[in-house]
């Protein structure tokens, strides 16, 4: 494992509270591949597995082929089928022939507990026989696994019935030799809190995976890099300088959620007490990331929350320039959206960031709703409303809006920024109404957009699709942007 994470300038280190973390030997600039891996096991969800190939989980143009014995399991072609073959496909095909299995937990168990009984049965036949190359380059991903945290003791009494019930049923269906009901159980803990879901470009979710590699990152509120996925491969990428000696750090769940909800979902689903950035700091709030989460913090109750949703309708319908929505859109864009264009640095960013947040208290923002999440639901559902009814202007007014949220919520590349940026463009775009002046804010936004995409997804065909898409015309009916 250590050559592997040598290659990319990587080292595992013992860390007092996380167990484990990843820190770079290297110098990582924005937009730097950090990793690529492959799962030990993935496969698409119940929606996609029909168009994503079942081993390499990727979209194709034409109709996937099933197993003709199963009639169960989709591939693209005669080489994906194969390697599932051998994999796990063989072992599994008589089980899904009778039926197909609707609970990812145990569709994710009986392909991992097969792989990892051949690798110890393996392992056994190698200390006799010596050497099988092919074998020990792949070791590494089950090792990993093995040894990933499983947080047994911490698990609800609900979720471990759970786990023994799915291993008692594949016990039943499946023979091990070298693993036991109670391996079973470890390996459904370490599903739990080590699983990712794979997404697409525009981060809608397609699969889930068992990645050991990327099992390895723990988890910042305040990420310094991203996942994002190629088909079945997993790739890690740098959205902010990441210095010599530094944790990379990605994020587990939506940093956009607040304070509260994030210390909650990553105490049940992940057993720990966050301590990044922004969520630990001596005295609450004085550090720029933790004035954010007093920004987001949602202090009140329904009547506040309907009080936002009609003072929001009514500014997007009557245009009030002086209205708290259009000012606080205007400092933040008019301050931050050049970042996001001119090659700054973090620093540069952070400082401007932080003269922002310092305005909006001074100003009493903090006291308002506008940053709430409930708010930011309410307005993406009504952007989305006004899209869906041609109405550009208006989407424009409040995808403008949403925008400065996210720059205050997000790190600058974030693919959220990035894919939100493309829609407001193309927003733009269709306004005709306001003529060239939506022309020229349609192309301003849409630079933007390339920067920050170029940055999150210029790696794997289908994401790399999306930056592509902003040079053709083909949905915007755009000129050509750029060199
Ligand atoms: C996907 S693993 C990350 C790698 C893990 N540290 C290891 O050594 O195997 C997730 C677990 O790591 C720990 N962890 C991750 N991020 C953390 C953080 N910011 N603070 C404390 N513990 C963290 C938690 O125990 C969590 O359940």
């Amino acid at each position: 494992m250590e050559t592997f994470l040598s290659q990319y300038g990587l080292s595992l280190i013992e860390n007092e509270n996380k167990f484990r973390s990843i820190v770079t030997n290297k110098k990582i600039n924005i937009g730097k591949t950090i990793i690529v891996s492959h799962p030990l096991i993935s496969f698409p969800t119940l929606t996609c597995n029909k168009i994503r190939c079942d081993q390499c989980l990727k979209k194709k143009d034409h109709t996937l082929q099933t197993c003709s014995r199963c009639q169960n399991v989709y591939y693209c072609d005669r080489s994906c089928q194969k390697s599932s073959w051998v994999s796990h496909h063989k072992l599994l095909c008589p089980l899904y022939k009778k039926s197909t299995s609707t609970n990812n937990d145990e569709e994710m168990l009986k392909r991992v507990s097969n792989l990892i009984e051949k690798f110890l049965n393996n392992n056994n036949n190698n200390n006799n026989n010596n050497n099988n190359n092919e074998n020990e380059n792949n070791n590494y991903l089950f090792e990993i696994f093995l040894r990933l945290m499983t947080h047994r003791t911490e698990q609800s009494n609900d979720n471990l019935k759970y786990f023994e019930k799915i291993s008692n049923d594949i016990c039943e269906n499946l023979n091990f030799n070298k693993i036991t009901k109670d391996d079973l159980i470890d390996y459904l803990c370490i599903f739990y809190c080590n699983n990712f879901n794979l997404h697409d470009n525009q981060l809608f979710v397609y699969g889930e995976g068992t990645f050991p590699i990327g099992s390895l990152f723990n988890h910042s509120c305040r990420p310094n890099a991203i996942v994002m996925y190629d088909g079945a491969v997993q790739i890690i990428k740098c959205i902010e300088v990441i210095n010599v000696g530094e944790e990379i750090n990605i994020s587990y769940i939506d940093v956009a959620l607040n304070r509260m909800t994030r210390k909650k979902m990553l105490q049940e689903k992940y057993f720990f007490e966050c301590q990044c950035s922004r969520c630990f700091s001596q005295e609450r709030y004085s550090n720029i990331f933790s004035k954010i989460d007093q920004l987001i913090e949602e202090k009140d109750q329904e009547t506040t929350r309907q009080d936002f949703n009609q003072t929001l309708e009514n500014w997007v319908s009557l245009e009030q320039n002086e209205s708290k929505f259009s000012k606080v859109t205007t400092l933040i864009l008019s301050n931050l959206l050049s970042h996001l264009k001119n090659n700054t640095t973090d620093n540069d960013y952070l400082n401007s960031l932080s003269e922002i947040i310092s305005i909006l208290f001074q100003q009493n923002y903090s006291m308002t709703n506008l940053f709430y999440t409930s708010s930011l639901s309410f307005t993406t559902k009504l952007f989305y409303d006004k899209i869906d009814l041609q109405q550009w202007y208006q989407s424009t007014i409040l995808g403008k809006y949403i925008l400065s949220i996210y720059l205050i919520i997000y790190p600058r590349y974030h693919p959220m920024i990035g894919l939100h940026l493309f829609t407001l463009g193309k927003c733009y775009w269709n306004d005709i109404t306001n003529g060239s002046k939506s022309i020229k804010e349609s192309i301003n936004i849409l630079e933007c957009a390339q920067k920050v995409l170029n940055i999150t997804h210029n790696e794997g065909a289908e994401n790399t699709d999306i930056i592509n898409q902003i040079y053709s015309h083909t949905s915007i009916s755009a000129p050509p942007l750029g060199p």
